[in-house]
């Protein structure tokens, strides 16, 4: 695939970063809030009266057995899946069902797909220098010289994902676990409020899950943070509160010995594991 049809798809990934002149209210409550959330796909129910809230800065972790709904939750908070009825707030100022998917995300709803998809031929460096130039404004411009405070982005952000050794290098060369954090740092370079995390853990190492957990952890306050992960090691090292989706619903929310102590939990989704 060339560069140009790469960043043609890479732009329907990154289309949130678009930087928004409508700041998102969170004074008076919480930065997500879903309430009496409905989807039906062909007449099965594949979201049930889901009630959701999180918290401005919140780590949230999301499991649940396959089909629960986890991925379909994300779509509608991405504006990829309209609802059949319900509500769906970006803190208490935007109401995301009557916006576009691109508009949503140029709000700061950043999304980080299971599988990376970074530019294998560029370095880390340009990598994330692309993600801040991604606006096809600024994209013309690329090649101008940086301003000083976007050189010194990259460098908090490169820090932030710990690849600062890696600059250089060609993405290409990078483990798996080392793209999927170049990929989360490709998300961070517009700073956006909310970032919506799906497996990231699957497919890599130990050491890279446990600097995962690190990443995602330090992330925490400075934006809001949904992970969804099947892998309970992983999410036992990163929980503060966990929720679990069945059928569609929240069938258990808090702490990760609460939801495993839960007999429902254990029935539908932990079994063995818990
Ligand atoms: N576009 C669609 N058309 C028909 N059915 C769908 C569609 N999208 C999802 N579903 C169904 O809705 C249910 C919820 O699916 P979803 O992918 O959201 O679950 P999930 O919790 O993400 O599962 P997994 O852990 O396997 O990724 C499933 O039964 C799925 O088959």
């Amino acid at each position: 695939m060339s560069i140009m049809t790469e960043l043609a798809a890479r732009d329907r990934v990154f289309n949130f970063l678009t930087p928004t002149d409508s700041p998102v209210d969170v004074r008076h409550g919480p930065i997500l809030y879903l309430e009496d959330v409905n989807v039906s796909f062909d007449g099965f129910r594949a979201i049930n009266n889901l009630n959701l809230t999180i918290d401005d800065g919140e780590l949230r972790c999301i499991i649940g057995p396959n089909g629960a709904g986890k991925t379909t939750m994300m779509d509608i908070i991405t504006g990829k899946t309209a609802p059949d009825t319900g509500s769906v707030w970006f803190g208490s100022r935007h109401n995301l069902l009557t916006m576009s998917e691109p508009d949503i995300a140029s709000l700061g709803i950043g999304r980080k797909f299971q599988k990376p998809t970074v530019f294998e031929a560029l370095t880390v460096f340009e990598n994330l220098e692309l993600a801040m130039a991604a606006d096809k404004r600024v994209f013309p411009t690329l090649t101008a010289q940086m301003k000083p405070k976007h050189r010194e982005r990259i460098e908090e952000v490169l820090e932030t994902i710990n690849l600062q050794d890696l600059r250089d290098r060609p993405a290409g060369i990078l483990s798996h676990g080392q793209k999927q954090w170049l990929e989360i740092g490709m998300l961070l370079m517009q700073k956006p409020r909310l970032l919506l995390v799906d497996e990231p853990v699957a497919g890599m190492t130990e050491q890279e899950m446990e600097r995962t957990a690190e990443l995602l952890t330090s992330l925490a306050g400075k934006q809001s943070v949904v992970v969804v992960e099947h892998d309970m090691g992983f999410v036992r090292s990163i929980a503060r509160k966990v929720t679990v989706l069945h059928q569609g619903s929240v069938l258990a929310e808090g702490s990760m010995d609460q939801v495993s102590n839960d007999p429902e939990v254990i029935k539908v989704y932990l079994g063995e594991e818990a």
